[in-house]
């Protein structure tokens, strides 16, 4: 099937893949013809009960595969209204438009009825500002009636590229969409903006649908390669020592969240590393996870002699944002992966260099904020409006040398040399408390057991989500690390 779903091509991308399969031969009025049909269709399949299908056509080709899906579902026996502007003469969608029969209305003429389902067909990926003000009028008389949107290609106002609107925009039941997936159909609020999404295939050869920009789902070709294989002559110290701080008596329990995490995850061995105060408390909660009394950086910096240490997590309920910095030092020296949560990014704000700076090298740190963690550190990419969150998780991710693990509906995973990926599979009763504290330690202990951060870091995400799946919606957190499985 032509179809990518795995890339993710942004809009401008994709008029140049469009370009080069007509370029190819493959003519656009047919590419258009196809992509009419798959919106027709998918208006015929969810509303078999319309009373009127009332297409709203742009001036471009997005209004062009209006015009065809218009045409069809005539065809079909339905009584179609067309509103909009006429297309400019000349392409495909001028074509589509005198191929079609009857007249345009102006948009304001729509009295919404009951029955009514509209297919949005103003603009798709050619939006390149706010909807003006009679477009804005006509989303709210839709939302106002609650008439079904069809949308085609993107919901009118929605931003391929970020998944931000421009202004308004209209709410998709359903989004028809062509050759590959957009970031924003996948990026918040754009993913549900666009309702239930249907990727068709209009034709164009696989070979044209690639990107100049190396964005993808989250999908297994990422990490497959890189997983802990089940070694027979595996032994605990083979298959990594994770640490995990732990912050004080009062905050413990999200440090033994992340190492139960990390055993799950197929860690050998994790140690939770305790301040002196708290060693009693958290030994009466701990079976399999070990536990060593470190009270300061020196201590610290002396058990780092240890070569099988093999990577730390830093972060969950660590309380104390001086000791974090002073911890994070022989860390950054000791030449081993690093996974930086909550309190561990907190412990930076305001001083990103200072922590890039003891990361240089080859990658070995990933950090995993929330949005409100990410501001702290990056204010300046969080008000940025033009960058959307795959923009803002690439930058971090230069300016700290680090895998940066952007956590959301819509989490973002990044590395210093451009590679990014979004997840959106994972379900919505992981935001809950204590959810990040044991993904960071699952890619923790992917990262003990010798995957690339990166690679450690999308496996780690998509484990943290099928955990999720597994453990249903009324978990909490604790039940997380139990449900972990192996990829
Ligand atoms: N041959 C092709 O290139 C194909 C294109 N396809 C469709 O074509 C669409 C892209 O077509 P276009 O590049 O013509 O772009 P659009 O049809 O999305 O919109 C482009 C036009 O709208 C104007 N515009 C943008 N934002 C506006 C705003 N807020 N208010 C008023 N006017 C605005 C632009 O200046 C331009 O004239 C895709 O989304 C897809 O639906 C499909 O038909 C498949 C084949
Ligand atoms: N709506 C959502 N859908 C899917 N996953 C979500 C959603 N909201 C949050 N998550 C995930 O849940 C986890 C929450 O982590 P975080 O915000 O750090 O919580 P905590 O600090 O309480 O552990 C992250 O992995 C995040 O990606
Ligand atoms: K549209």
């Amino acid at each position: 099937m032509a179809i990518n779903a795995i890339l993710l091509v942004n809009p401008s991308t994709m008029g140049k893949i469009d370009a080069a399969a007509i370029a190819s031969g493959i003519g656009g009025y047919g590419l258009m013809q196809a992509a009419g049909a798959h919106v027709a269709a998918c208006v015929l399949r969810y509303y078999p009960a319309m009373v009127r299908a009332i297409i709203f056509c742009g001036p471009g080709n997005n209004g062009g595969d209006g015009h065809v899906a218009a045409r069809l579902l005539a065809e079909s026996g339905v009584d179609v209204c067309r509103y909009g502007v006429e297309p400019r003469p000349g392409g495909d969608a001028a074509r589509a438009h005198a191929d079609c029969p009857g007249k345009i209305l102006p948009l304001a003429d729509w009295c919404p009825e009951p029955g009514d389902v509209i297919v949005d067909a103003l603009f798709g990926a050619g939006l390149d500002r706010p909807v003006n003000d009679e477009v804005a009028a006509l989303i709210e008389r839709a939302k106002a009636a609650e008439t079904p949107v069809v949308a085609v290609d993107l919901p009118s106002g929605l931003s391929g590229r970020t998944g931000q609107p421009t202004g308004a925009c209209f709410q998709a039941c359903h989004t028809v969409t062509f050759a590959a997936l957009k970031p924003g159909h996948l990026l918040m609020p754009g993913r549900a903006l666009c309702g239930e999404m249907h990727l068709c295939d209009i034709g164009i050869p696989a070979r044209l649908i690639t990107g100049d920009d190396p964005i993808s789902c989250n999908h297994a070709g990422l990490y497959n390669d890189y997983l802990p294989a089940a070694d027979p002559a595996q032994h605990k110290y083979k298959r990594g020592h994770l640490v995990v701080f732990s912050g004080r008596l009062i905050s413990g329990g999200a440090a033994r969240l992340a190492a139960s995490a990390g055993l799950h995850a197929g860690a050998g061995l994790v140690t939770l590393a305790t301040p002196p105060g708290a060693v009693m408390v958290q030994a009466t909660h701990l079976t399999a996870v070990m536990q060593r009394s470190v009270k300061s950086a020196d201590d610290l910096d002396q058990w780092l002699e240890d070569p099988r240490l093999a990577a730390f997590v830093l972060g969950p309920g660590f309380g104390d944002l001086d000791k974090a910095r002073d911890f994070v030092t022989p860390l950054g020296g000791a030449n081993r992966p690093v996974v930086l949560d909550a309190d561990g990014l907190s412990a930076f704000a305001g001083d990103t260099e200072r922590l890039g700076g003891l990361f240089l090298g080859e990658t070995r740190l990933v950090i995993t904020p929330h949005e409100g963690e990410f501001r702290r550190l990056f204010a300046e990419l969080s008000d940025d409006p033009q960058l959307s969150k795959i923009d803002r998780a690439r930058a971090a991710a230069k300016i700290l040398n680090a895998v940066v693990v952007y956590k959301g509906p819509d989490t973002v995973i990044a590395a210093p040399d451009g590679r990014a990926a979004v997840n959106a599979g994972a379900p919505p009763w992981l935001a809950t408390a204590g959810s990040g504290d044991v993904l960071a330690g699952i890619i923790g202990a992917l990262l003990a057991q010798g995957m690339p951060p990166f690679e450690a870091s999308c496996a780690g995400v998509a484990m943290h989500g099928q955990a999720g799946d597994r453990a249903g919606r009324a978990m909490t957190a604790e039940d997380l690390p139990p449900h972990i499985a192996p990829l």
